[in-house]
């Protein structure tokens, strides 16, 4: 797959009002406006999920979700996956999973120190098709310091998906994953299990925070 297929949010998008979508009371006022709703997530994950299942065909994969904030679109992503592993007879991708929890922001901001916090042991992924699994990647370093990690353990593939990658306005954008949702203006965003100091999980679309919500619950 083209390393640029991927929707463009750019800078001036038309952001969706909050009085329009379903948000829940407790981040009413803590949001500017929703970027991504969740069904343009949903679908945007669909083809994500096919263009996987026709470039890995029936080789054995083994999917790493990264704790906490790729959660959701790890389970979205797999569960559409497997839907097209029982409606396509004649070809089927078998699944393994892992999980590897990671930190490093405070805030909004990444502290450059990033934490492998627990999850599986990563010898077992020796000789695997990785298919690493992420929310974001925005100053990039997650996953510099990851897939240096992994490397270590003799994978014999990785691939990476990830839902956004954010224009930073700081720097060029200078790793691009295998299969990427959004690439999406320089904003902090939240919800769709991305947070803010362990906020905003529970929201199911991806928005903009707004000064508020930082002040609110900020560490
Ligand atoms: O490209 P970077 O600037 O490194 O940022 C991306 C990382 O930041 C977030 O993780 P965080 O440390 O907030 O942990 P979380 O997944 O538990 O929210 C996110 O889930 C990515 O892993
Ligand atoms: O914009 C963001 N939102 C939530 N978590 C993040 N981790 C890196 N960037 C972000």
């Amino acid at each position: 797959m083209p390393t640029d297929s991927y929707i463009k949010v750019n800078d001036d998008y038309i952001s969706y009002p909050l009085e329009h979508f379903c948000i829940p009371k407790h981040y009413e006022d803590d949001l500017e406006a929703i970027m991504l709703p969740w069904g343009l997530i949903q679908d945007r994950i669909e083809r994500l999920a096919r263009d996987i299942f026709q470039d890995v065909k029936d080789q054995p994969l083994t999917a790493v979700c990264i704790l906490k904030g790729g959660y959701r679109f790890f389970t979205d992503l797999l569960d559409k996956v497997t839907a097209l592993n029982r409606s396509h007879g004649q070809v089927s991708v078998p699944i393994t999973i892992d999980f590897i929890r990671l930190k490093s922001y405070s805030n909004d901001s990444s502290t450059g120190d990033i934490e492998v916090i627990g999850g599986d042991s990563l010898s077992s992924l020796k000789g695997r098709n990785v298919l690493v699994v992420e929310d974001i990647i925005d100053t990039g370093r997650t996953m510099t310091s990851l897939l240096a990690l992994l490397q270590k353990h003799n994978p014999a593939s990785v691939r990476v998906a990830s839902l956004l990658i954010k224009r930073r306005s700081d720097q060029p954008i200078r790793y691009r994953p295998d299969y990427c949702g959004f690439e999406i203006p320089d904003r902090f965003v939240v919800g769709y299990a991305l947070d803010y100091n362990e906020y905003f999980r529970d929201l199911n679309h991806i928005c903009v925070i707004n000064d508020n919500g930082k002040e609110k619950y900020k560490q």
